[in-house]
């Protein structure tokens, strides 16, 4: 079984107001077409880690891979590169823009990225949005959609570099259990069918116990 993510004796301070030991010696690895959540009272340290563990945070100890390359200490720009590439992202609130369609919101990370041709790049957003059965919504405007709907467009926005993992802080915090639902079973086709490893903080306890592994976190620390 390959290793898309490890984490390796990762601990982080805050230094103000005083000095905070927020990640104690975070240690775990995601394997090919894992799907994990990660759980833990209000505090205990999971967004700081998922925001180190996207590469998105670089002042921490310890050592992250990617794919089995170590990415701690790579530059700014480097990183910004592998997340775009490798990573895909899933907020509680989807982040779209509202005045540009729901295809243009799908294409921007791959047109970022720009290693493929414009055509190429739309051929793929209009894949991903079949997908996720959202095909007839590319022309809206992604203000003209539901909630559902948008989640379901953010969800393609992240396919659209066939990232080798899915990170998601809380991506059903903001939708009724219908369309949290609909979510997980997009999540759970994408890590059965394509091998997607995803790693997903939720406070949704339901939602954790379908996936195939629960890391639960406590006071900075992983207990279980
Ligand atoms: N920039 C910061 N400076 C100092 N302390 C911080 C900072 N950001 C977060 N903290 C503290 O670090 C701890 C962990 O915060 P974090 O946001 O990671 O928790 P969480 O488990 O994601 O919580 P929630 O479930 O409420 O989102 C908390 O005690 C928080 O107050």
């Amino acid at each position: 079984m390959s290793t898309v993510l490890e984490a390796k004796h990762i601990n982080k301070y805050f230094k103000k107001p005083v000095l905070f030991h927020v990640l104690k010696d975070i240690n775990f690895k995601i394997n090919k077409g894992e799907f994990t959540s990660i759980m833990g009272k209000s505090g205990c340290g999971k967004s700081t880690l998922l925001y180190i563990l996207s590469t998105m945070d670089t002042d921490y100890e310890g050592e992250l891979y990617l794919n089995n390359e170590l990415v701690t200490n790579n530059t700014r720009d480097q990183l910004s590169y592998i997340r775009n590439k490798h990573i895909g992202f899933v907020f509680q609130f989807h982040y779209l823009l509202s005045e540009f369609s729901v295809l243009e919101n799908v294409m921007l990370p791959a047109k970022k990225l720009g290693e493929k041709s414009f055509e190429e790049i739309e051929h793929d957003a209009m894949q991903k949005l079949s997908i996720l059965h959202i095909d007839h919504l590319a022309k809206k405007r992604a203000s003209r959609i539901s909630g559902g709907e948008k989640q379901r467009v953010a969800i393609a926005r992240a396919l659209i570099n066939n990232p080798s993992i899915i990170m998601g802080d809380e991506p059903t915090g903001n939708l009724d259990s219908h369309n949290s639902d609909n979510v997980f079973n997009i999540f759970k086709q994408l890590s059965d069918e394509q091998g997607l490893s995803l790693l997903i903080v939720t406070h949704d306890e339901d939602f954790a116990k379908r996936t195939n592994r629960i890391i639960t976190m406590e006071d900075g620390k992983i207990i279980s």
